[in-house]
C-alpha cells in the first residue's frame, strides 16, 4: 500500500514549496497541491526526487493522500483565495482533521474562519510564518494560534521545521494563543519589520546626503554596526544589497532602483489595529506612511516643482565637521528608534491580547523572533531577557537595560534629528520616535487644552487636576459657570 503523507501543503509558490521541502528534509512525507497543476509538476521536476513528495492534481486526491487525522497547510494568497481553499477543504475533510492557514491572513479573518471551520467539527489553526523564501526552506519563525489541542498535534512538527535560536538551540515556534493570536502577532512582527526597514533607510539617506557617501561606502559602515547592538538580519542584507553592482551598468543597483516602496498590507493592518485599540504606534505608522509618500507620484512631482520655483528645495547646510562623531549620531538614532518601534509594537500586542482574551507571553514572543524571521536580531535576546525579568513590563524602553541604552543615545539622537531637520532630510521615524519618547515621559502634556476645547465646542466634559469628578463649563452662558456632570 502507498504510504500516506504526514502533512500536506497547498500552494506551491515560493513559500509553500519551500515549506514543503523543509518538512520533507525533516523526515515527513508531504502531499503537495497547487491550483495550477503545472506549478506542482515544476516542483516535482526540481525537488521531487529528493523530497519524497506525494504530488496531487486535485484537492480530492490531496486530502485522500493524507494520514488521518489529516493535517493540511494552506499557503496561498491571503484573502479570497485562502477563503475559497478553506471552503473546499471543509467539503473534503472529516471531523478531527486540522486546516492550518500559514499565509499572511488578517487576524480578524482568522477568528471568523476558525468559528466557521470548527462549527463543522474540523480544527483550524491560523499560523504566522516569517522568514521569506529562505526561512521557509531552512527554518522560519512560526507563530501558531488555535487551540492547545491542535498545538499538541501540530506543535512537534512545526517546532521541528522552525529555525533554532543560535543562543540556545531552542525552536523559534511557540503556541501564541487561541484563534487569531498567531496571525495578530505575525501582523505586528511585520509592522515592526516596516519600522526597522524604514530606520535603516533613514540612516542610509542621511549618510549619503550629508557625507556624500556611495552605497558601498555606506555598506562598510553598516557592516561595522552589524558587529554590535544593531546586529540583525535586516542590516546584514542591507550590506549585501548596498554592495551589489548592476551587471549591465556596473553601478550600485540600489542607485538604479525606483524610490517608490510598495506593500502587501500587513503594515497598514497593524496601524489600523493600533488606531482601533488606541495604542500609539507612531514608528510603524510613519514607516507605513513613508512608503505611501514615496509612491504618491503626482504629489511628489508637484511638491518638487513648487519647491524649486520658490527656491525652498535647500534648507540650511550645516557642514559635518567630525565625520566619525556624526556616523555615531546616526547609529544611536537608529538604535533608539528601533527600541521605540519594538516598545510600541509589543505594547500593541499587550493591548490586543487583553481585548481579544489571549494569554500572550511577550518573553516567548521575543524568544521565537530571535531566529528565522525577518526581524531576527541580537537585540531580541535583550528583549526576551527584559520580559523574563518582568513579564508585565508595560513599556519595553522602561526596562533598566533599554533605558540605559536610550539614555546613552539621547544626545546623539537629538543632535541628529536637529541636523536632519535643518538640512531638510526626511526622517519620519527617527523624529516621531523621539517625539513619542518626549511625549510619553512628559508629566504635563498639552492634552488639557484639547480637553477644554472639546468641552467648549461639544460639551464633552473634562476632569480636573485639583479635584475628582467630571466637569463641564457652561461656555455659552454669560457667567460660564462650571457644573459637575453625573
Ligand atoms: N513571500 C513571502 O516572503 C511571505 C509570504 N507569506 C504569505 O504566504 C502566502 C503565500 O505566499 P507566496 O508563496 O509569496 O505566494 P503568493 O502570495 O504569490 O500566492 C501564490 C499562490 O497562491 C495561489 N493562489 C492564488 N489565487 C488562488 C486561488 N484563488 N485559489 C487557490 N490558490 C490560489 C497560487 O496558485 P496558482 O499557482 O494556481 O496561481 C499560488 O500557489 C501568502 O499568504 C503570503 O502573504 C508569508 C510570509 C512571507
Ligand atoms: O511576511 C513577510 C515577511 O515577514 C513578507 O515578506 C511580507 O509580505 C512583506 O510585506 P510587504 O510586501 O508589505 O513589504
Amino acid at each position: 500500500m502507498t504510504q500516506l503523507a504526514d502533512i500536506g501543503v497547498i500552494g506551491m509558490a515560493v513559500m509553500g514549496s519551500n515549506l514543503a521541502q523543509n518538512f520533507a528534509r525533516n523526515g515527513y512525507k508531504v502531499a503537495i497541491y497547487n491550483r495550477t497543476y503545472a506549478r506542482t509538476q515544476d516542483v516535482m521536476e526540481h525537488y521531487g526526487a529528493t523530497a519524497g513528495f506525494i504530488p496531487t492534481e486535485t484537492l480530492g486526491d490531496f486530502v485522500a493522500a493524507l494520514e488521518k487525522p489529516r493535517c493540511a497547510i494552506v499557503m496561498v494568497k491571503a484573502g479570497t483565495p485562502t477563503d475559497s481553499t478553506i471552503d473546499q477543504l471543509c467539503e473534503l475533510m472529516e471531523p478531527g482533521d486540522i486546516i492550518v492557514d500559514c499565509g499572511n491572513s488578517l487576524f480578524t479573518d482568522t477568528i471568523r474562519r476558525e468559528r466557521t471551520v470548527t462549527a463543522k467539527g474540523l480544527n483550524f489553526v491560523g499560523c504566522g510564518v516569517s522568514g521569506g523564501e529562505e526561512g521557509a526552506l531552512k527554518g522560519p519563525a512560526i507563530m501558531p494560534g488555535g487551540t492547545a489541542e491542535s498545538y499538541r498535534r501540530l506543535g512537534p512538527m512545526l517546532e521541528k521545521i522552525a529555525a533554532k535560536a543560535p543562543e540556545d538551540g531552542e525552536p523559534c515556534c511557540t503556541h501564541i494563543g487561541t484563534d487569531g493570536a498567531g496571525h495578530f502577532v505575525k501582523m505586528i512582527h511585520n509592522g515592526i519589520e516596516y519600522a526597522d526597514m524604514q530606520v535603516i533607510s533613514e540612516a542610509y539617506d542621511i549618510l549619503r546626503k550629508s557625507l556624500g557617501l556611495s552605497a558601498p561606502e555606506i555598506a562598510d559602515i553598516f557592516e561595522e554596526w552589524n558587529q554590535g547592538d544593531l546586529d540583525s538580519y535586516l542590516i546584514e542584507i542591507t550590506v549585501e544589497v548596498l554592495r551589489h553592482l548592476d551587471q549591465e551598468t556596473g553601478r550600485p543597483l540600489v542607485d538604479l532602483v525606483l524610490d517608490q516602496a510598495k506593500q502587501k498590507g500587513t503594515g497598514t493592518w497593524t496601524v489600523q489595529t493600533a488606531l482601533d485599540l488606541g495604542v500609539p504606534t507612531t514608528g510603524i505608522a510613519e514607516a507605513t506612511f513613508a512608503r505611501g509618500l514615496s509612491s504618491s507620484l503626482k504629489q511628489r512631482e508637484m511638491a518638487q516643482l513648487v519647491c524649486k520655483a520658490l527656491s525652498l528645495e535647500n534648507a540650511t547646510h550645516e557642514p559635518v565637521n567630525d565625520k566619525a562623531a556624526f556616523i555615531e549620531d546616526v547609529r544611536q538614532a537608529l538604535y533608539a528608534s528601533k527600541i521605540v518601534a519594538y516598545t510600541q509594537g509589543l505594547n500593541l500586542i499587550q493591548v490586543g491580547a487583553k481585548e481579544y482574551h489571549w494569554d500572550i507571553d511577550l518573553g516567548e514572543t521575543a524568544r521565537i523572533w530571535r531566529a528565522g524571521c525577518i526581524i531576527r536580531a541580537r537585540f531580541l535576546e535583550d528583549v526576551t531577557r527584559a520580559y523574563r525579568r518582568n513579564p508585565e513590563l508595560a513599556l519595553l524602553l522602561a526596562d533598566d537595560y533599554f533605558f540605559a541604552k536610550i539614555r546613552e543615545a539621547m544626545p546623539h539622537w537629538r543632535r541628529l534629528v536637529t541636523f536632519a531637520t535643518m538640512r531638510g532630510i526626511p526622517i519620519p521615524v527617527f523624529s516621531s520616535s523621539l517625539s513619542y519618547l518626549d511625549g510619553i515621559r512628559d508629566p504635563e502634556l498639552p492634552a488639557n487644552l484639547i480637553q477644554i476645547q472639546r468641552d467648549f465646542f461639544g460639551a464633552h466634559t473634562y476632569q480636573r487636576r485639583d479635584k475628582t469628578g467630571v466637569f463641564h463649563t457652561l461656555w455659552s452662558t454669560p457667567d460660564r459657570r462650571e457644573v459637575v456632570e453625573s
